[in-house]
């Protein structure tokens, strides 16, 4: 369903600037990121590459600055990348045109992000609605799909209520469901529930988890927690500095990891065992 290779971000330079830059051969990835800082510019992602197939939850964990919203972003091109090629569901999103890139944001890919924006003035169910609303789809039919949606995050009697009468994991649970109720090949998910409390974080974690096992959808999840990534991951991949450190199944991360890096996490997550 997704399929990204040698994909790379440099923020701050003029693209012919940065793809000189990337043009040197011999360079290995310190090189290059001293050259590009060198320049004025940031290394934001460098040569990134994986699969994700169709209904999987690809986990990208890493620290903060990792390079993680960047390669999220990259898939939709809400970031322009550098260089690299990226297919999502048959597309081959770097060659789109404005309106192709249009369609593909309103159709194939959803997004849900840390700080979700709803429209205060408007109903939950119209903020549901809003992805459809943006496809053209009349009033009744998107309202009726928005309380479908609703249903399936566990708040179907909350249509009504203005965004300012729920609590922050319910504004998340309203994000979900605008999210769905467009049906996406792809979700896109970018520390959806890092800003909530443990305890409705574990909730919402299992609400996607029940979600997929009624219905396996293809989703990106960026966390930097590896607790969250190990939970809800089919694979997990690991950055660091824009690089890709290791990708795998949980068992393969914690079985076998790729280097000091990696081993941090997973002795950080051991400790915390020990202690609970
Ligand atoms: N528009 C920009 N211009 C310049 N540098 C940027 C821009 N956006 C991001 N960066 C830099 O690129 C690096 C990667 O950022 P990114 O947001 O992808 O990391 P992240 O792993 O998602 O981190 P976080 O968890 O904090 O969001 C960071 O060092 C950041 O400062």
């Amino acid at each position: 369903m997704i399929e990204v290779s040698n994909l790379t971000k440099v923020y701050g330079l003029p693209a012919d600037a940065a793809t000189a830059l990337l043009a040197r051969p011999d360079d290995d990835p310190g090189t290059r990121r001293a050259a590009v800082s060198a320049a004025g510019g940031f290394l934001g992602a460098d040569d990134v590459g994986f699969r994700v197939a169709e209904g999987e939850i690809f986990a990208v964990m890493g620290l903060s600055g990792s390079g993680k919203s960047t390669v999220l972003r990259m898939l939709n091109r809400l970031v322009e990348p550098t260089a690299g090629t990226i297919r999502v569901a048959g597309h081959d999103v770097r060659a789109l045109d404005d309106a192709g890139l249009r369609r593909l944001r309103n159709h194939s890919i959803g997004m849900v992000f840390q700080h979700f924006a709803l429209f205060h003035h408007r109903s939950v169910r119209e903020n549901a609605a809003y992805g459809l609303r943006v496809r053209g789809m009349p009033k009744a039919e998107r309202l009726a799909r928005a309380d479908e949606a609703l249903a399936r995050v566990g708040l179907a009697d909350r249509g009504d209520a203005a965004p300012a009468q729920l609590s922050g994991g319910q504004r998340q649970r309203v994000g979900l469901a605008r999210a769905l109720a467009t049906e996406p090949d792809v979700l896109l998910m970018d520390e959806p529930f890092s800003a909530l409390d443990p305890l409705i974080r574990r909730e919402m974690q299992e609400l996607l988890l029940s979600l997929q096992a009624e219905r396996r959808r293809t989703i990106v999840f960026v966390t930097h927690d590896l607790v969250e990534a190990l939970r809800l991951g089919t694979r997990i991949m690991i950055m660091r500095d824009g690089r890709v450190i290791q990708s795998g199944t949980g068992a393969e991360i914690l079985g076998d990891p790729a280097d000091d890096y990696v081993a941090a996490f997973v002795a950080d997550l051991r400790g915390n065992e020990a202690a609970a």
